[in-house]
């Protein structure tokens, strides 16, 4: 049967996640970024799938980068000390994020520079 009171507790650490993610560098320029796109969203005039779009690769660039500061504090768990593997995951994983956010500008560029010129 559904559990509402393990769904809510489940609920409560996912914000805590959230809150605690807020504190990484990383995280705050990141919001920084959604909300000057956002802006200029507002301002250029974007269609319903545009919105879309845009919010889609908002939100996937902000899951990924969390995804990502969980597996640097599990690599830090699990290996304090320098090693090649522990080295290999927090690369692979920042390398997730630069893909990413390379992919993100690109979309970016398609939709806002065709208004703007
Ligand atoms: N235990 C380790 N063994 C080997 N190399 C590591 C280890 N920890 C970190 N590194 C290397 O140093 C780089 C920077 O590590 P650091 O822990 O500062 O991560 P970061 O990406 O700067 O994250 P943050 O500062 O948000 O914790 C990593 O990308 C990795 O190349």
């Amino acid at each position: 049967m559904f559990d509402m009171r393990k769904f809510f507790r489940s609920f409560t650490f996912a914000i805590t996640g959230v809150r605690s993610a807020m504190q990484e560098q990383n995280f705050r320029s990141h919001l920084l970024s959604a909300m000057i796109v956002i802006i200029a969203g507002y301002f250029t005039g974007l269609s319903r799938v545009e919105w879309l779009i845009i919010i889609i690769v908002i939100a996937l660039m902000f899951a990924l980068e969390m995804v990502n500061t969980a597996i640097e504090r599990v690599v830090d768990l699990a290996s304090p000390t320098i090693h090649p593997l522990a080295k290999q995951a927090k690369d692979i994983a920042a390398g997730a994020v630069l893909v990413f956010a390379l992919a993100s500008a690109i979309i970016g560029l398609l939709i806002f520079l065709p208004k703007w010129l």
